[in-house]
């Protein structure tokens, strides 16, 4: 099988890279992706002696570079590509909005044109916006995102339902809760907090830390992509959740145990304007068709965590500095 990752530089894409070539060491797999910030060629120089491996650069709003890759011969496309991170979505939502929204539509177009088997698009928890505790959250719950990010994912989920029902293409979307593990940009809440907790630097906290979230190591939403790779049914939207949920406050204070880290690293922030409540996904309808379900709990996973971010500070310590934020 001939896999096309848009984004395969990036966290998910690098770390997706390896489980497939480790499962299903005959597969290919393209990887279509520019080397910029959190998709840098470091993430994937591991790849490059394995005949099977092939990039190629580009971002996806680039027909042209886009055409180059499909040109290659794809069975199966999982975009992965875009531009994931919140804070960023409130400061530029334009280009987050042209990135994803416009970006999905070429490669939507892309696939149809080539005839790919099958295209697998990457949303969010977050087109769900606020939760109440308790609420089921199934993939039938309404859409209801909050900030540009959210409402963008909904958009490219809506445009690829239409290619669905309008070209009867194969296509499957998933909406995974928060992903954490090796490889991710050190902008997101654990990497940062991780790095910044090793470098003894202030640790910031927003709000009161209370915001509820669900956390899903990267390696159960590999073994869950894989699965709808090769299982899930077309047309369907399907939640990956780890069903570990935490607040911010509480994965601070596991990180900082973890690494042996005074609380007093830690400093209030204002809240991001909007931020809300996220409780686990019901992942039900995966299970059914594909018999997946997550293995790690959180606790061994942010161990696991801190120790890699530890052992891989060169990795680490050159792009913290261009994607810190706040
Ligand atoms: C970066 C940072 C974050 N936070 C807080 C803000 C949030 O309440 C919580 C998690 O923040 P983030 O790591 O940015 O993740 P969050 O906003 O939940 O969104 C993530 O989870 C979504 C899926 O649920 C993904 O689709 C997004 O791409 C991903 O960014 O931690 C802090 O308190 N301090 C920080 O320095």
């Amino acid at each position: 099988m001939r896999i096309l990752l848009t984004g395969g530089s990036g966290f998910i894409g690098t770390n997706l890279t390896s489980h497939l070539f480790q499962k299903h060491p005959d597969y290919t797999i393209i990887n279509f992706s520019p080397y910029r910030t959190g998709s840098r060629a470091t993430n994937v120089a591991r790849f490059e002696t394995n005949p099977n491996y092939i990039y190629v650069d580009g971002i996806i709003e680039n027909e042209q570079a886009l055409e180059q890759a499909f040109g290659l011969g794809v069975d199966v496309v999982v975009n992965l590509a875009g531009q994931t991170h919140i804070d960023r979505s409130l400061q530029t939502p334009g280009s987050l909005i042209c990135a994803n929204v416009i970006g999905t539509q070429k490669v939507l177009d892309m696939s149809r044109k080539y005839s790919v088997n099958r295209v697998i698009q990457i949303s969010s928890a977050e087109v769900y916006g606020p939760v109440h505790k308790g609420s089921e959250v199934a993939e039938t719950f309404r859409l209801a995102p909050v900030n540009p990010y959210g409402a963008s994912k909904v958009a490219t989920e809506l445009i690829t339902q239409s290619y669905h029902q309008t070209f009867g293409m194969n296509t499957i979307i998933t909406r995974s809760s928060n992903n954490y593990g090796p490889y991710q940009t050190p902008e997101k809440l654990m990497p940062l907090v991780i790095t910044n907790a090793l470098l003894n630097n202030p640790i910031p906290l927003y709000g009161d830390g209370g915001q509820m979230r669900d956390w899903l190591h990267i390696t159960d939403h590999c073994s869950a992509l894989d699965a709808i790779i090769h299982n899930g049914v077309p047309g369907s939207v399907y939640n990956i959740g780890g069903n570990q949920a935490a607040t911010t406050k509480d994965i601070v204070q596991s990180v900082l145990q973890c690494l042996d880290r005074p609380w007093s690293l830690v400093q209030s922030v204002p809240d991001r304007p909007g931020n809300f409540d996220r409780y686990p996904l019901s992942f039900d309808k995966l299970t059914t068709d594909t018999g997946w379900k997550p293995t790690y709990l959180l606790e061994e996973g942010i161990r696991e965590t801190a120790l890699w971010y530890q052992s891989n500070a060169d990795w680490w310590a050159e792009q913290r500095e261009v994607t810190t934020i706040r």
